[in-house]
């Protein structure tokens, strides 16, 4: 049933336009990720579904609530819609406890106590409740923000790149912590990144966008075996463009190599990651440069390879 609404929603800053003609319409308790290139409008989009930020068309509406920008309501923004930002926006001579308290003032003190102890507890900050922001690492930091937007129970949460300044390490661990939290609150959430990973650390259900546009929605295994074009494509792993067909192109994992049957090719590098070696190689005929993975890490730099596809793999646009 419909929870949150964006309808037909337009942005120009001046004669670029940062958004056209956004519309989605998300359930209770849904999450969703929205993948895009920098510039691709993510962050003026969040900031219009938070009321913090005047469009020129369309309408936001959370139930029957209508969030008015900026230019139509006196005190912008909504205790409804929470933003969290790139920066965490704490207040830095507030501690932990202070920063997840503060949005709670007008409550009655028994209430915020309670409150401020059940996310202290959830989100795994109790032994840093007397720390200041400058004694928090950024994976840290990003949680006391995150509790400190949840403290009012906000029906929708909206995450503008939340792991952009933490580590691998700290992002796989909060991303792993954050997932558990969002479904046990069944709080609404948007994450907007431009790094497809962060957004599948956390869910399946995906909208890219690009130039301001949405350009494909589904899960992520429809989005990588069936995308629409190549940017959405390219999100996903690297492709090698097919020679004598135009726009085809086979994904890294989609190549077959073999020490015989096939086209000829020299490997020209080799990359150890975890699960497989990633290859370059140059195929003898066309000289094009590929990427290709070698899970049974077979092969070194130098071997001859021969090279070959499933016709079902091949991605057209
Ligand atoms: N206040 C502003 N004035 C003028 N142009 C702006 C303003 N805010 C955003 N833009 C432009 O609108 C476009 C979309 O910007 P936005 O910040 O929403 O993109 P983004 O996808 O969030 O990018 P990033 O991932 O780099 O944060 C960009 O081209 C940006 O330069």
């Amino acid at each position: 049933m419909s929870f949150f609404r964006i309808e037909n929603v337009a942005k120009t800053f001046g004669e670029h336009q940062a958004l056209q003609s956004f519309s989605i319409d998300l359930p209770k308790g849904q999450f969703l990720a929205i993948v895009g290139e920098s510039g691709s409008g993510k962050s003026t989009l969040l900031r219009i579904m938070a009321g913090l930020e005047v469009q020129d068309l369309g309408e936001v509406w959370l139930g029957d609530l209508q969030i008015l920008n900026p230019k139509q309501k006196l005190v912008s923004g909504y205790d409804q819609i929470k933003l969290i930002h790139q920066d965490y926006h704490l207040y830095p001579n507030s501690t932990v406890e202070e920063n997840i308290s503060r949005p709670l003032l007008s409550f009655d003190q028994s209430y915020r106590k309670k409150r401020v102890e059940s996310l202290l507890k959830l989100l795994k900050l109790d032994a840093l409740r007397t720390r200041f922001p400058r004694e928090l690492s950024g994976g840290q930091q990003q949680k006391v923000a995150i509790a400190k937007a949840m403290s009012v129970e906000p029906d929708v949460l909206l995450l503008d790149e939340p792991f952009s300044s933490l580590d691998p390490i700290q992002t796989h661990e909060l991303m792993g912590e954050l997932k558990l939290i969002f479904q046990a609150s069944g709080t609404t959430v948007i994450l907007v990144t431009h790094d497809l990973d962060h957004a599948l650390g956390l869910t399946d259900n995906l909208l890219i966008l690009k130039k301001g546009k949405v350009v494909q929605k589904g899960n992520s295994k429809s989005l990588c075996t069936a995308p629409k074009s190549e940017y959405v494509a390219r999100l996903f792993s690297p492709i090698n463009a097919l020679s004598g067909e135009k726009k085809s192109f086979i994904r890294p994992s989609d190549v077959k190599l073999r020490t015989s049957r096939g086209e000829l090719a020299h490997v020209i590098d080799s990359r150890f990651l975890v699960h497989y070696n990633s290859l370059q190689i140059k195929i003898k005929e066309t000289q094009a440069i590929w990427e290709a993975d070698d899970p049974q890490r077979r092969f070194q730099v130098g071997d001859r390879v021969y090279v070959s596809w499933e016709e079902e793999k091949i991605l057209r646009f």
